[in-house]
């Protein structure tokens, strides 16, 4: 049996827990080949399903990701004192186990940084600012994309009624890095799975996640199930955010996800959050309502929701504020 010395377990104490789940892969997870020309259709049924499917042949360049995953790999190697002085997060900046303001903690250590600007990178001098922007630029290109196919593969008359929030100029997108620590130590005297991220959905309209190839993401299926996504260094994943989920009036759903901490491999991810800009009106799109159907939401501004998301606690319904 591991003994932790009481500092070291101190150090976890206000980590949470959960039960382990099955260690086994879901099989079951949407891959979409954007290459194919029937990946439209493909993409609305997983939106609806899952609300999380992955994509391949989505020409973000591999120098992209490499570059940027060495440019990450150096900065969490530096000493905690360095680190330390790219933080707090305001939410801009490095931040350690605390995520957000109201107490939620987790196995975590992080950079997030405003998508557009070079500001981003005043607190972060040792950052190459370069291979985020060339990396953000990709992986929004590709969201884009991925939009404009779910507009087409929902027969809207305009395919850019989704992409435009994330292409305008004024869009409050942001991008985050994340490394997980591995843990082998408390693992094996808990027997209980330390949660890196706790379970969450994203507020924005979706999210572009990229991760090295060590375990830890879980998505939550419809019955509440918490199944494991098998990593892919060379893929990207998919999440719908709750703008989306609001957007078509509940017809997507935007999906509860978490990461556990991997007790042997540090996890790295990058993702992109695609927002509205902040004065954006959020609501029911009129053309993906059916006769009669009736508006789950009230309207709200990006900026009203991100106000009220900002204040909750990651696992909080935060769209349940805004249910009519
Ligand atoms: C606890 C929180 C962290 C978060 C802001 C919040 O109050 C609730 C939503 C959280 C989340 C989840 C998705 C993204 O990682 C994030 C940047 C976002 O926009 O909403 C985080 C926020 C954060 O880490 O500050
Ligand atoms: O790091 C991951 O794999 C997912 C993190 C996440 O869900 C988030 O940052 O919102
Ligand atoms: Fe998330």
């Amino acid at each position: 049996m591991v003994v932790l010395s009481k500092p070291a377990l101190e150090q976890f104490s206000p980590i949470k827990t959960c039960k382990p789940t099955s260690t086994a892969f879901f099989s079951n997870i949407p891959v979409i080949d954007l290459s194919k020309p029937d990946s439209k259709n493909k993409l609305v049924r997983a939106c609806e399903e899952f609300g999380f499917f992955k994509v391949v042949n989505h020409d973000v360049p591999l120098e992209f990701m490499n570059t940027l995953e060495s440019e990450t790999i150096k900065f969490f190697s530096l000493p905690q004192s360095e680190k330390d002085k790219a933080g707090p997060p305001d939410p801009f900046g490095y931040g350690n186990k605390r995520i957000g303001t109201n107490g939620d903690v987790g196995w975590v250590e992080y950079l997030l940084l405003r998508s557009t600007s070079t500001n981003a990178f005043k607190k972060i001098p040792n950052f190459c600012c370069s291979a985020v922007d060339d990396y953000v630029s990709a992986v929004k290109k590709l969201g884009c994309g991925v939009l404009e196919l779910l507009a087409e593969g929902l027969k809207m008359k305009e395919k850019n009624v989704f992409s435009k929030l994330l292409m305008d100029e004024e869009s409050d997108s942001v991008f985050r890095l994340n490394h997980y620590p591995p843990c082998p130590e408390l693992q094996a005297l808990s027997g209980r799975d330390l949660i890196g991220f706790g379970e969450h959905t994203d507020p924005q309209v979706i999210s572009v996640l990229r991760s090295n190839n060590a375990t830890g993401l879980q998505i939550s299926l419809k019955d509440g199930t918490w199944v494991s996504v098998p990593p892919d260094q060379n893929s990207f994943f998919i999440f719908v955010g709750d703008s989306m989920q609001v957007m078509t009036n509940g017809k997507f759903r935007s999906v509860r996800h978490r990461v556990l901490a991997n007790s042997r491999k540090s996890r790295l991810s990058m993702i992109y959050f695609g927002a509205p800009p902040v004065r954006a009106r959020i609501a029911p799109i009129a053309s993906l309502m059916k006769e009669g159907e009736e508006s789950l939401y009230k309207e709200f501004t990006w900026c009203e929701y991100k106000k009220s998301a900002y204040m909750s606690r990651l696992a909080d319904n935060r769209l349940g504020h805004f249910q009519k």
